[in-house]
């Protein structure tokens, strides 16, 4: 089930969109997304009882929708909203404290090698989020661009971990990605950038679902 969730994962703040974040997600669910993740950082980004708004009216349209709803950093916010998970970093609060916080909700942990793919995975992560795969425009402090080479090590020895690749992810792209091992792709800008979202969504999840069914995955 969890891997299947990951196929297309879509990231999104109200930063990363040029109209109306809410019309963003209704167009990117009716594209095909298999889940979400709230995201609000950067320049401009909003902050409190703002955020909380906006969180919640996304969450609402996740939910109707059977998308699940994942909070980027904030715990505080997953809990206060009872989402249906969190994603933390290196850098945030440490994966085995968030996993006693939040129960059995959905715990992803964002690694660069293996050797932090085990560490999440003994944090009892439920999957990991790989990047930059390629140089992004959407993250400023993103690390090394690890490249399609870092998917197949980490595959090669851990073939069972539930692994979404993100960063500078195209639909010129998605299929090395899969093929490489990767069990979905996580995008920010393949999506929000686009001019025509639900049939550029749609296009993306038709790649990752035809190149997993090729795989006999
Ligand atoms: C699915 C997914 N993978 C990786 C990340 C990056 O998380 P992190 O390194 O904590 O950086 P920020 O996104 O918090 O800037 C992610 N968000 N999602
Ligand atoms: C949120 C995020 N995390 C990354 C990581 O490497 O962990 S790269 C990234 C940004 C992904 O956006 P886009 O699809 O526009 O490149
Ligand atoms: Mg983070």
């Amino acid at each position: 089930m969890m891997k299947h969730m990951l196929s297309l994962y879509f990231v999104m703040g109200s930063v990363d969109c040029t109209k109306n974040p809410l019309v963003v997600l209704d167009e990117a669910i009716e594209g095909g997304i298999t889940m979400f993740q709230f995201r609000e950082k950067g320049k401009g980004a909003l902050t409190g009882l703002e955020k909380y708004r906006l969180a919640e009216q996304l969450f609402e349209r996740c939910r109707a929708r059977n998308i699940p709803f994942i909070v980027n950093d904030d715990v505080d916010l997953a809990l206060a909203l009872q989402a249906d998970g969190i994603h933390v970093g290196q850098e945030d609060e440490a994966a085995e404290r968030v996993r006693d916080r939040i129960g059995n909700k959905y715990l992803g942990v964002s690694v660069h090698n293996l050797t932090e793919v085990k560490k999440a995975l003994a944090a009892h992560a439920d999957y990991v989020g790989l990047g930059p795969i390629f140089p992004t425009v959407s993250k400023d402090d993103a690390k090394q661009v690890c490249g399609l080479t870092m998917i197949e090590h980490i595959r090669a020895h851990e073939k069972h971990v539930p692994l979404v690749a993100i960063g500078g992810i195209t639909e010129q792209t998605a299929e090395q990605v899969i093929k490489a091992g990767a069990d979905g792709i996580a995008v920010i800008s393949a999506i929000c950038r686009a001019e025509h979202i639900c049939e550029q969504t749609k296009r993306l999840y038709e790649i990752v679902m035809r190149t997993k069914q090729e795989g006999d995955r």
